[in-house]
């Protein structure tokens, strides 16, 4: 971890790349130009053993309505359906999101504060034939207890609630991804989750074309998980591209795939939060 630079107004944490401390001060320099990126699970939602539990921290939602009104763009690039993601983030509830966008199931769903409309992509039928499949398969790894999570475009097993999840995890690799690969599907694996779904997007694609469409001078992303891993891409692409970037690493003992990767380790949703407030306090002061 390099030594803190004099002038820099975000230290906590610390910012440890040269490309990261550039994204900094063109961030400062040019808020209005910034397209703020975040995950949801993990990142801005503590994770919890039932899916349908989570929920946004609220200093995260404080700090994202402040920005919101400072920023280009807030932006939530998710897993979840984008219905899922906007209930369960209460993000209509809160006047400083009104120009934020969610994209779910990777980038294929969409909606946006400003009109509360909503766009998708149907089911493909193969997602109802692996549901039909997934009863036997469980049964016969002795794994009929997994959660299982129906996105419309995907279907999660989920192992967090099981008496050995990672052991539960190792076993359905496999299973899984032969049964994705038998009908055309791919796999996604997340932290005690993996998910088979209908290709199409995945959050590298999403971010490249959302940052398009708003024209963004600059990119933050944060993410936790390996499905973030495109989005860490997408602004390394851009950053060679001479759009000014900046990644952040929401860091568990789960995953730690995206850390190496970071110019800046959070930990986990409260730490990322808490230099979501920092952030949102340097834009403030300036004025
Ligand atoms: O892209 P994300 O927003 O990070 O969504 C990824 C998956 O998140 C959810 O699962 C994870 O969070 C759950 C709630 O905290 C937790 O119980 C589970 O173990 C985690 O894997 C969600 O349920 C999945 O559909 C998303 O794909």
């Amino acid at each position: 971890m390099s030594e803190q630079h004099e002038g820099e107004v975000l230290a906590v944490p610390k910012v440890r790349t040269d490309p990261g401390r550039e994204a900094i001060k063109a961030i400062l320099a040019d808020p209005e130009g910034t397209v703020i990126g975040l995950d949801f699970d993990g990142t801005i939602a503590p994770i919890v053993p039932d899916p349908e539990r989570a929920h946004v921290d609220p200093a995260a939602v404080a700090a994202l309505s402040r920005l919101g009104a400072l920023v280009k763009a807030v932006v939530v690039i998710t897993g979840r359906p984008v219905r899922t993601a906007v209930r369960l983030g209460g993000f209509r509830d809160h006047d400083g999101l009104r120009q934020m966008t969610v994209l779910g199931q990777y980038g294929v769903e969409r909606w946006d504060a400003a009109d509360d409309r909503f766009s998708g992509q149907p089911e493909p039928p193969e997602i109802a034939e692996v549901e039909a499949a997934l009863p036997d398969l469980l049964a016969q790894l002795g794994l009929s207890g997994a959660r299982t999570e129906h996105k419309g475009r995907a279907i999660g097993v989920h192992t967090r609630e099981l008496p050995d999840p990672g052991g539960a995890f190792t076993e359905l690799l496999p299973a899984l991804s032969e049964l994705a690969t038998a009908h055309g599907l791919r796999l996604e694996p997340g932290k005690y989750v993996l998910e088979i779904r209908a290709a199409g997007s995945d959050k590298g694609d999403a971010l490249r074309d959302f940052a398009s469409e708003v024209k963004a001078r600059q990119i933050i992303f944060i993410g936790d998980d390996l499905g973030d891993l495109p989005a860490f891409d997408a602004v390394r692409d851009l950053r060679d591209q001479g759009t000014p970037g900046l990644l952040i690493c929401s860091a568990s003992d789960e995953q730690d795939a995206l850390a190496d990767h970071a110019d800046l380790i959070a930990t986990g949703p409260s730490g990322v939060a808490a230099w979501l407030t920092e952030l949102a306090d340097a834009l403030d002061q300036q004025g």
